[in-house]
């Protein structure tokens, strides 16, 4: 599979933290989420590939050329979404569009005004006026008006209301249909990643600890739940992390299958991707 981001041995240390030798790669077509705790490196790490936070060492490549060999204006074929925007708080969004009409060969006026409909934007109101969420739909709204060929949104659904993140999750699988596109987002609602991405990337501590399909996670993984009894008769290899609880044990099953084929008559449910990555993130390492 063709990668649109290509990620080797990628390391960047701060005083109190290091993003510790990430591969990875994002497949051409694809939309892949970054998920992990508050601090685990993800905004250090889509900074790092979009060359706004300088790599310690590694190899990062986008569309198969390194970034240092691109030519400057490289990003204008990426539409990135930031937590904190950029804009001037003194324009308003109709100037922005005409300041991005110079900087984007490719801008597409008409759709950036559709977007601004869409997004209940009013184009005449000063950005200092708009509110996070609003700030953020503007955002959204130049990263897709450009005609880019990878999304990059790092925490972009987080500020919005309900209907306006699900109206962004069906535009972002609308744009991955032309299969040259492809999306890296980043997200605390897994919910919203879950009902998009084709696949997870996990990170912890700076380490990454998966880039799985997501529907081999969802397949794969199971919850079981028994007593503190029950549990200590159980062979553990199967079993990679462990929560004790008052009313009894929870645990993360690496093939639920199979375990549900050595014990009939143990709950084991098919977990959602938010309860995968809590047990993963919180739970006692089994093995
Ligand atoms: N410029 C910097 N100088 C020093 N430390 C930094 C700098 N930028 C980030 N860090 C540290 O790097 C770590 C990772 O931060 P990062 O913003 O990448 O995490 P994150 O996964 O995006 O977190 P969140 O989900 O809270 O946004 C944190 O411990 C943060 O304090």
């Amino acid at each position: 599979m063709e990668a649109a981001i290509k990620i080797e041995g990628l390391v960047k240390s701060y005083e109190k933290f290091s993003l510790d030798h990430i591969t990875m790669e994002v497949p051409k077509g694809s939309i892949v989420g970054l998920v992990g705790a508050n601090g685990a490196g993800k905004t250090t790490l889509i900074k790092c590939i979009l060359g706004i936070v300088k790599k310690d060492s590694g190899e990062i490549y986008v569309d198969g050329e390194k970034l240092e060999d691109k030519d400057h204006n490289w990003k204008n074929q990426v539409g990135m979404v930031l937590a904190e925007s950029n804009f001037h708080e003194t324009m308003n969004a109709l100037q922005i569009g005409r300041i991005m009409e110079n900087i984007f060969g490719q801008w597409d006026a008409g759709l950036y005004e559709k977007y601004l409909e869409e997004f209940k934007l009013e184009p005449k109101k000063l950005i200092k006026d708009y509110s996070r969420g609003m700030k953020m739909k503007l955002q959204i709204a130049v990263a897709l008006s450009h005609k880019a060929k990878i999304l990059i949104f790092d925490e972009a659904t987080s500020g919005l209301d309900p209907l306006v993140r699900d109206d962004l999750l069906d535009i972002l699988l609308e744009y991955i249909q032309d299969e040259e596109h492809t999306v890296l987002l980043s997200s605390h609602i897994i919910s919203d990643l879950e009902k998009v991405s084709d696949y997870i990337a996990f990170i912890q501590n700076g380490k990454l600890l998966f880039v799985e399909n997501k529907d081999d996670i969802l397949y794969r993984y199971g919850v079981g739940k028994c007593s503190k009894e029950d549990y200590s008769t159980l062979d553990k290899e199967g079993i990679m992390r462990l929560r004790r609880g008052a009313l009894g044990y929870e645990f993360l099953i690496r093939d639920r299958q199979e375990f549900m084929r050595s014990y009939p008559d143990l709950v084991v449910d098919a977990p959602n991707l938010e309860e995968v990555l809590l047990l993963l993130e919180k739970g006692e390492v089994v093995s």
